[in-house]
């Protein structure tokens, strides 16, 4: 069944219509991909999808829910439907997965995002993905995670549109996770919030030059690129051994270092070296006595992934309808 099958069904099921056609509830499974940003200088613009993923689940159209949705749930769902122009029927949603929460991995973007794509989905999406974009663009208050979320690839976002790029297979993303999670709504709040014209001028030379060298594909004129005047000092006060650790990863041969999203995740860039840089950070990071984990992971082209399950239906029993 087509998911604008699968709409007309639910609707049917859910306005009453349909006699003992009537559809049964609606699963949309969504996979939301972990989404690393700002690149060093390209602070709220850059992002990029890896293949690290958290799944959104929504059972739409079922018995009553048990309670009330996660608040950052019920903030998408609203927002959906106000741009879709109807309200959603009650839902249920759980979220399950591998992306680490606060640590600047883009956590809140998938849920946000999930349940954007989900009921989208579900309806027959109505919505466009660049509409969707919007809306978690809003409730996220910057477009950079959402859109990689959403899209995938390398995204360059400005909040009225994004550029988006596949990127290439030899690129690999060295994630240093730290256990101490650090909140986007604190490592907002130590911004400075003005900068000095050379420092201006400083990000936005090497933020036009990483996104020229990532549409291009010549990953190795990255090198140097990624250090940041912005954003970056103020919150990496908080990360011990933030120096030695960068340093220790261009030594094994990175390409960029810099702090993924609002931290607390240090993330490098390979190109064929990333088992020697990860040996590297972790190494560096255990002896400057921050615990955590590193992971190597590739980027995801494809951007949040839906599929749509039509549950068992209702059967009618004598005028008794019951849901199985
Ligand atoms: N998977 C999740 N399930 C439930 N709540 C979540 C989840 N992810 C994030 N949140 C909520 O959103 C809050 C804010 O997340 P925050 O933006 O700090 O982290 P993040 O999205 O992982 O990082 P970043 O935006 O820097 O990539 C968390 O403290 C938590 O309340
Ligand atoms: N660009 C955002 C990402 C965090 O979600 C920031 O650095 O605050």
């Amino acid at each position: 069944m087509t998911p604008f099958a699968v709409a007309t069904a639910l609707m049917d099921s859910l306005s009453g219509r349909g006699g003992e056609e009537q559809a049964g509830p609606v699963e949309c499974r969504v996979r939301v991909p972990a989404t690393t940003t700002n690149f060093g200088p390209g602070f709220d613009t850059f992002g990029a999808a890896l293949r690290l993923y958290n799944w959104i689940v929504l059972r739409v159209g079922g018995s009553e829910p048990a309670g009330p949705p996660h608040p950052m749930v019920q903030e998408a769902a609203a927002a959906y439907a106000r741009a879709a122009g109807s309200s959603s029927p009650p839902f249920e949603c759980t979220i399950s997965g591998d992306v680490p929460c606060a640590r600047g991995l883009g956590s809140s973007a998938t849920v946000r995002a999930g349940v954007l794509v989900g009921l989208n989905e579900v309806r027959g999406r109505p919505l466009s993905r660049e509409q969707l974009v919007a809306l978690g663009s809003e409730l996220e208050g910057h477009p950079d995670n959402v859109a990689a979320a959403i899209l995938g690839g390398f995204t360059i976002s400005t909040g009225g549109g994004q550029t988006r790029v596949p990127l290439g297979s030899r690129l690999e993303f060295v994630a240093f996770v730290p256990e101490m999670e650090m909140e986007t709504k604190w490592a907002r709040s130590v911004l400075p919030q003005a900068v000095s014209l050379p420092d201006a001028v400083w990000n936005l030379q090497r933020a036009a030059r990483i996104a020229a060298a990532i549409c291009l594909r010549r990953y190795e004129e990255l090198r140097g690129l990624f250090e940041d005047r912005w954003h970056e000092p103020a919150r990496v006060e908080r990360i011990p051994g933030w120096e030695q650790i960068k340093k220790s990863a261009y030594e094994a041969g990175a390409l960029g270092f810099y702090l993924s999203g609002a931290g607390s995740t240090l993330m490098a860039l390979a190109d064929g070296r990333g088992a020697e840089v990860a040996e590297a950070m972790t190494r560096v990071a255990s002896s400057a006595g921050l615990t955590g984990s590193c992971l190597q992971v590739k980027a995801e082209n494809r951007g949040a992934k839906a599929w749509v399950r039509h549950l068992p239906r209702r059967v009618v029993h004598g005028g008794r309808k019951h849901v199985s």
